[in-house]
C-alpha cells in the first residue's frame, strides 16, 4: 500500500449505533428544491428537456441573472407538516433535502451569502422547518450540500494560476463557514451527501475533503458522510489509491444499480443508491411527457434490487415553486408506501442473503429468516431456490401467513409454489432455514 495522508481514514464497514440505523432506515427520499422549481426547465419560452436544475446552465443563464428568481421565491403552499405525513406515509426512514445546489441559493438563512430564503419574500427558514417537521415523525434528516456552488464569485473549475489558487482557497473557508453552520444550526442532522466535486479544483485539494469529513464527525459525532465528497492525495476519488473506500458509504448509483450477478463487490461495503421518477429529471420540471415516468412497481423493483445487494435507495422528488408536490409525485409515494405497509419487513433492517439470484427476482435477509421478493410470476407456478451447500428450508409462508409449499428437487435446490391468488403486485415469501451439517447424499452429481 502507498502512504496516503487523506485517504480512507477507516477500513472496513462501520458497526457503532449511528451507521446501524443509516444501514437498517434502508429506504429514503430525496428532495430537490431551489430557484430552479420556479422556471420548472423552461426559459424565454423554450422548454429544455434536460435536468430542470441544471436550467442555468443549458439556458446559459448568468448568475446574476439567474439569482434574480429569488425575487419569486415564495412557496405560499409550503407545509413542513405535510411533507413530513407524505414521507412517513410512504414509509421512509430518512429524507435527504438539498440544502443548497449548485446554483447556490441557500434554504437556510446562510450568514455567509446573501442568496439565501432570508433575502426572499418567503423570508423564512424553510430547512429548519423541514428538520423539525420531519424528525417529530421520527424521520432521519440527511443534507444534501453541492460544494460547487455557481453564485460564488471565487468557484473554480480548475486551477490554472496563484490567483485561482488564492480565490479557491478563499472558497474552500466559506464552504467550511456554511458546513459549521448547517451542523451546529441543525444538529439532529444524520447525514452529509456531497455532490458537486468531479472538477480539478477539488481533486487536487483532497486535503480538504478529508478536512470537511473530520470537521463534520468532530461536530457531529456518529454522522455520516458520502463516499462522493472524497478525494485522496492523488485526487482518486470514492476509492483511495489504496483501493480503500472513504467516507462511510459507497454513493456512486445515481440513476443506475450495481448488476446482482456481476457487480457482488458491493455487498463487502455499505452504499445508497439515488433514482429519479422521470429518466432524469431531479428538480421540479413542467413538463413530465419529455420522457418516461417509472410506474410504482418499478420504482419497487430498485428498491428491493438495492436491499437485495445490502444497499439504501432514495426516491427523488422536485417540490413544486408553490411548496407543494405534482399529483404523480403524491400518487406514486402513496403506492410505495401501501406495499410499504404491507411488506416492509422484508426492506427494513434488510441485507444481502448471498444466495444465487434467480428470475423471479430477489432475496433479502435477517436474522435467521430469507424473503423472497417475487416480481416475475412463473408459468411453472414453481419458484427455483438454490440454497447455499449445508443450507435447509424449513418452512415457507407469505407475509399474510398462508403457507407454501416447499419441494426439494435436487441436492441444496427446492420448488417454491406461488400463492393461488394472483395479487397483481410483487409479493412476499419468509422462508425460515436453518444450517444443516448432515447433508443427505441422495443426490447423485452426473458423472461426465
Ligand atoms: C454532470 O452530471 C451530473 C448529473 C447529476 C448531477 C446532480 N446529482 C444529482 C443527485 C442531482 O442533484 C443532479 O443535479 C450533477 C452532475
Amino acid at each position: 500500500e502507498i502512504g496516503l495522508q487523506y485517504g480512507a481514514d477507516r477500513l472496513g464497514k462501520r458497526y457503532d449505533a449511528a451507521m446501524q440505523k443509516f444501514r437498517e432506515n434502508r429506504l429514503g427520499a430525496f428532495i430537490h428544491w431551489g430557484l430552479y422549481a420556479i422556471p420548472g426547465g423552461e426559459w424565454n419560452g423554450q422548454v429544455y428537456n434536460g435536468a430542470a436544475e441544471w436550467l442555468k446552465s443549458w439556458a446559459k443563464v448568468p448568475a446574476e441573472e439567474w439569482l434574480q428568481l429569488m425575487k419569486q421565491w415564495n412557496p405560499q403552499n409550503f407545509d413542513a407538516k405535510k411533507w413530513a405525513k407524505m414521507a412517513k406515509d410512504m414509509g421512509v426512514k430518512y429524507v435527504k433535502i438539498t440544502t443548497k445546489h449548485h446554483e447556490g441559493f441557500c434554504l437556510w438563512p446562510s450568514k455567509f451569502t446573501e442568496y439565501t430564503v432570508t433575502n426572499t419574500p418567503y423570508k423564512k427558514d424553510i430547512l429548519g422547518e423541514l428538520v423539525k417537521a420531519y424528525n417529530e415523525v421520527g424521520i432521519d434528516v440527511h443534507f444534501y450540500f453541492s460544494v460547487m456552488d455557481w453564485s460564488h464569485p471565487d468557484w473554480r473549475y480548475s486551477i490554472k494560476n496563484q490567483e485561482d489558487e488564492i480565490a479557491f482557497q478563499r472558497f474552500l473557508a466559506f464552504t467550511d463557514n456554511q458546513l459549521k453552520e448547517l451542523a451546529t444550526r441543525y444538529p439532529t442532522v444524520k447525514d452529509f451527501w456531497f455532490d458537486g466535486t468531479w472538477d480539478e479544483s477539488i481533486k487536487k485539494n483532497g486535503w480538504w475533503t478529508a478536512h470537511a469529513e473530520r470537521m463534520l464527525k468532530e461536530l457531529i459525532p456518529g454522522v455520516t458522510v458520502n463516499s462522493r465528497l472524497r478525494a485522496d492525495d492523488y485526487g482518486k476519488r470514492h476509492f483511495d489509491s489504496n483501493g480503500h473506500l472513504m467516507g462511510d458509504y459507497e454513493s456512486a448509483y445515481e440513476r443506475r444499480l450495481p448488476d446482482p450477478i456481476k457487480d457482488l463487490q458491493v455487498t463487502k461495503w455499505d452504499w445508497e443508491a439515488c433514482m429519479t421518477l422521470p429518466e432524469n429529471q431531479w428538480g421540479y420540471h413542467k413538463d413530465w411527457s419529455l420522457s418516461y415516468v417509472k410506474n410504482p412497481v418499478e420504482v419497487l423493483e430498485r428498491i428491493v434490487h438495492a436491499v437485495s445487494m445490502g444497499g439504501n435507495m432514495v426516491v427523488n422528488f422536485g417540490p413544486q415553486a408553490d411548496g407543494d408536490f405534482r399529483t404523480e409525485e403524491k400518487e406514486i409515494a402513496k403506492a410505495i408506501g401501501k406495499w410499504m405497509q404491507k411488506n416492509g419487513e422484508c426492506i427494513y433492517a434488510c441485507d444481502y442473503a448471498g444466495w444465487e439470484k434467480q428470475d423471479w427476482e430477489y432475496y433479502t435477509h435477517k436474522k435467521n429468516s430469507v424473503y423472497m421478493i417475487v416480481f416475475n410470476r412463473p408459468y411453472s407456478k414453481q419458484l427455483t431456490v438454490k440454497v447455499p451447500k449445508e443450507t435447509q428450508i424449513i418452512n415457507a409462508v407469505l407475509l399474510n401467513g398462508e403457507k407454501m409449499k416447499v419441494t426439494e428437487t435436487a441436492r441444496n435446490e427446492y420448488n417454491v409454489g406461488v400463492p393461488k391468488q394472483d395479487f397483481q403486485e410483487p409479493f412476499v415469501i419468509k422462508l425460515e432455514i436453518k444450517s444443516s451439517k448432515t447433508s443427505t447424499n441422495k443426490y447423485q452429481e452426473a458423472l461426465t
